[in-house]
Parts: C-alpha cells; sequence; structure tokens
C-alpha cells in the first residue's frame, strides 16, 4: 500500500511541470496555497460530516472512505507544494510508534 503513496507523491512532483489545463493537480499549484488550503479545509469538514453520518448508518461507510481518500489526497498536495513527501509524515508516525524511521520498520517487517 505503501507503493500507491510512493507513486503518488511522484505524480504529484511531475506535475509541477504540467500545464494547469491539463491537470488538477498543476491547476491546484497554479492557484496557490491558498486555494490548496481550502480545498483540505473543504474534504475535512467533508469527512467530519461523513463520519458522523457513517456512526449512525453503516450504509455510509463507503461515502466516508470515499470523502477520506479525497482528504488524503489533497493534503499530499499540500506537503508536495510545501516540498514535503509522504516519508516525512510516515517517519513522524513511525517515531511515535517506536521507530526511528521507515528504514528501520522494513529491517524488522520486511513484508
Ligand atoms: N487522487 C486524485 C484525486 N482525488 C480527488 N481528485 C479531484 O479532486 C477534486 C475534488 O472535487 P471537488 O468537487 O471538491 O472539487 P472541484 O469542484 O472539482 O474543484 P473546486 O472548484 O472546488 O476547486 C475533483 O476534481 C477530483 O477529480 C483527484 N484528482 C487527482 N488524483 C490523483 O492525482 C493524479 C494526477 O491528477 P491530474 O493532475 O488530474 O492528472 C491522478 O492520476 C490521481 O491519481
Amino acid at each position: 500500500m505503501l507503493d500507491v503513496l510512493q507513486q503518488l507523491s511522484e505524480t504529484l512532483e511531475a506535475r509541477k511541470g504540467a500545464a494547469a489545463d491539463d491537470s488538477y493537480v498543476a491547476s491546484l499549484y497554479a492557484k496557490g496555497l491558498d486555494k490548496i488550503l481550502e480545498k483540505v479545509g473543504e474534504e475535512a469538514f467533508e469527512t467530519v460530516l461523513a463520519a458522523k453520518n457513517a456512526s449512525t448508518d453503516a450504509a455510509q461507510k463507503d461515502k466516508l472512505v470515499y470523502e477520506t481518500a479525497d482528504l488524503w489526497f489533497h493534503s499530499l498536495v499540500m506537503l508536495a507544494a510545501l516540498d514535503l513527501k509522504p516519508d516525512d509524515v510516515l517517519n513522524e508516525l513511525a517515531r511515535r510508534f517506536g521507530l526511528s524511521g521507515l528504514d528501520e520498520k522494513a529491517a524488522r517487517d520486511p513484508q
């Protein structure tokens, strides 16, 4: 699953050189950081709403997954716009989990 983040991260980097007319991500970069942050805020709100609905109606869980994917995606665009990568966040999570970083985790758990 980490491959998905890695490949998406590479695509987000590549879009820095793309035309805004051809790419949603390039169009966000062209609109600037404030627009990207607005999208992150919007998607966070939609995710919270979806979680509330899913808490009383299990049929809404698909919607929650969809909105969370939108939130993660726009968060990755935000990180990329500031020249950060998913690994920066994953390494921080690993550190909190008691690991010094992803390399150590890979050594312990090759699969
Ligand atoms: N994962 C995503 C992804 N998730 C959501 N979205 C887009 O995010 C937007 C969110 O929908 P909204 O209705 O909130 O936004 P909107 O109304 O279109 O835009 P606003 O006017 O509100 O800014 C939609 O246009 C979705 O298509 C994504 N667009 C791209 N990707 C990935 O990014 C890659 C590069 O995309 P492009 O740059 O478009 O080639 C793609 O191959 C995908 O892997």
